[in-house]
């Protein structure tokens, strides 16, 4: 399934790259302002960071929340003091666009994240000429001299890849890349099963400073108190805003 969704990501880049070849996106990413600091803006705090993502659908939830104007409910995020927003691009499988990033963008003045199975360089350009400030590499789908080269080219526009790993080593494989910034996905995006305490049995491999993201299934106020127990600075929840008041949520998960 993970291969699909990244063989998927990749044709749809291809397709967009016939409109707008790489020169004249890497001409725009270039152009756009600095990235903002993601690392500051999640640096360890009294309370929980919260990666707000802006998620209509995804393929072992089925469709979440309709989203008519994503720029809103990211204004809602900030508002309610998310530290980073997440916005899912992907097309096929989460109902996600571009032109939702680029709409967010211009809402917000926090960080903003590029959600999407990434392979190639091109997809990281479109990302920081969309204005995103981080993009997402995720361990599973890359060989490690590929995943070394994107997170290289991430660095030399000036963004931060957040690096997923959903076991001890691909956590292992992120600290090894550097990573300033590591997510473990409770959910295993090839059979989509949910490993709640994956979390807890990898933290003490992420070095100290490193800052450690808790991704996935964060439902209510007692997944945010696990997971701060067990050692995270941050963490990434789509569901549970996309489904909810948002503002009345982030306010219940970053009391804790
Ligand atoms: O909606 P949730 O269970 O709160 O999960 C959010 C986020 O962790 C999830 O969307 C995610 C984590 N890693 C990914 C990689 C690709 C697509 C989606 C994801």
């Amino acid at each position: 399934m993970l291969d699909q969704l990244l063989q998927g990501s990749l044709e749809d880049a291809k397709s967009r790259r016939q409109i707008r070849p790489y020169a004249a996106v890497e001409a725009e990413a270039l152009a756009r302002p600095t990235a903002l600091d993601a690392l500051a803006h999640l640096a360890p705090a009294d309370h929980i960071r919260v990666i707000a993502e802006v998620k209509r659908a995804s393929p072992s939830r089925g469709d979440l929340a309709e989203i008519a104007e994503p720029h809103a409910l990211a204004s809602q995020y900030e508002a309610g003091g998310a530290s980073v927003v997440s916005v899912l691009t992907e097309e096929r499988k989460f109902k996600g666009s571009l032109d939702d990033l680029e709409a967010v963008r211009k809402a917000v003045s926090i960080p903003v994240l590029r959600k999407e199975f990434i392979g190639e360089e091109y997809q990281i350009l479109e990302a920081r000429a969309a204005g995103a400030d981080l993009v997402l590499l995720i361990v599973a789908a890359l060989p490690q001299e590929t995943l070394e080269r994107l997170y290289a080219f991430t660095l030399e526009l000036g963004m931060t890849p957040l690096v997923e790993a959903h076991s001890a080593d691909e956590v292992a494989r992120s600290v090894d890349l550097g990573a300033q910034l590591i997510g473990v996905n409770a959910r295993d995006l090839s059979t989509f099963e949910l490993d709640r305490d994956l979390f807890g049995r990898v933290a003490d491999q992420i070095p100290a400073g490193v800052i450690r993201v808790a991704e996935s299934a964060v439902l209510g106020v007692d997944d945010v108190v696990r997971y701060r127990e067990a050692g995270a600075d941050a963490i990434l929840v789509g569901e549970a805003l996309v489904t909810s008041d948002p503002i009345a949520t982030l306010a219940s998960f970053l009391s804790v």
